[in-house]
């Protein structure tokens, strides 16, 4: 059978008749059955619109400026990523793209920041360079963390799990927002980068509301087919985390970014990764094992999870 990514209607799950919510569940599960649904952001299409114009501003610096918002001991989860770092595991050649990565500051003494400071870096923006960009980028990341919250009932309902299963997981957690600048081809240093290579996220689940331009590609029933976030909606992919807990039920969304023949367009995002807490154990859901579904993933930490990612990934050099 052919796979389709669907529309899933959070307001009808959220409203609707009980009738209404298994249809928006049942919609769900068929179409992460691809690695990917569309949904309506709450994300006001201005909010997107200002954030990429002082994102244009901040990439546009020399690039001695915009190194200095490097945090070299963050492993990319704040500040900015310079061009070929990171690489899609077991790729040979860096992905031809640059970043701003920031997350939700926790306290300094807030006991999963004690515990694991590798993921809770001193959050680092480019407040001095791009006056007001802080107070943009947080909201942000703010209104797509609730929305993915919003995505995680209906994913928990579809997993027969309560509809807060994952509720308790993501609060406080690493969840980190990502810009990303894809310079145009013709600047390449070599041949055979591309914008970003083939891969599967790490997290639970990834938003992905519109880009300045195309390029992102899923790959669906053995081939790659362009997705372009339509007008106030947002892409959702399933992560490597939601394929473990789920055993293999809801698969990772492979993807990639492809950048258009035309040598000279750049593209800017901002994609959301959604995490559980690192201490969360990853371990299938015994819903999701039976006889015809045998345990495939064993327990790992979430926290292990994610270094090894970030390690197989080159950003944790
Ligand atoms: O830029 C995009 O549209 C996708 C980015 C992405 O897949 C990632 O950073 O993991
Ligand atoms: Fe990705």
């Amino acid at each position: 059978m052919k796979q389709t990514i669907l529309d899933v209607d959070l307001l009808a799950f959220e409203q609707g008749t009980r009738f209404q919510q298994a249809a928006v569940v049942d919609g769900l599960m068929r179409s992460l059955g691809t690695g990917f649904v569309v949904t309506t952001s709450d994300l006001p299409s201005a909010l997107l619109d200002e954030a990429y114009g002082m994102l244009n501003r901040f990439f546009a610096l020399e690039a001695t400026t915009k190194r200095q918002f490097n945090v070299p001991e963050a492993f990319g989860q704040t500040g900015y990523t310079d061009t070929l770092v990171e690489t899609a595991a077991g790729e040979k050649l860096p992905d031809w793209k640059e970043m701003l990565n920031w997350a939700f500051p926790l306290p300094d003494n807030h006991p999963l920041r004690q515990r694991f400071p590798t993921l809770y870096p001193e959050q680092l923006l480019p407040e001095v360079a791009v006056p007001g960009i802080t107070r943009v980028l947080q909201t942000f990341h703010q209104t797509i963390a609730e929305l993915q919250c919003r995505v995680l009932r209906i994913i928990a309902t579809g997993l027969g799990c309560h509809n807060d299963f994952f509720t308790d997981l993501v609060q406080d957690a690493p969840t980190l927002t990502r810009a990303i600048r894809y310079p145009p081809m013709s600047e390449a240093p070599a041949a055979g980068h591309m914008w970003a290579a083939a891969h599967g996220d790490i997290n639970l689940i990834t938003a992905l509301p519109r880009a300045t331009a195309p390029g992102l590609q899923v790959y669906i029933d053995g081939s790659w087919v362009d997705a372009i976030a339509p007008e106030g909606q947002v892409i959702v992919n399933s992560g490597l985390m939601l394929e473990r807990i789920s055993n293999g039920l809801i698969p990772t969304g492979w993807h990639r970014v492809l950048a258009p023949s035309q040598a000279n367009l750049e593209r800017l995002s901002v994609v959301q990764f959604c995490h559980p807490k690192p201490s969360t154990l990853l371990t299938p859901l015994s819903n999701c094992v039976n006889e015809s579904h045998p345990q495939r993933f064993a327990g790992v930490m979430a926290a292990d999870a994610l270094e090894e990612v970030l390690y197989k990934i080159k950003l944790m050099a």
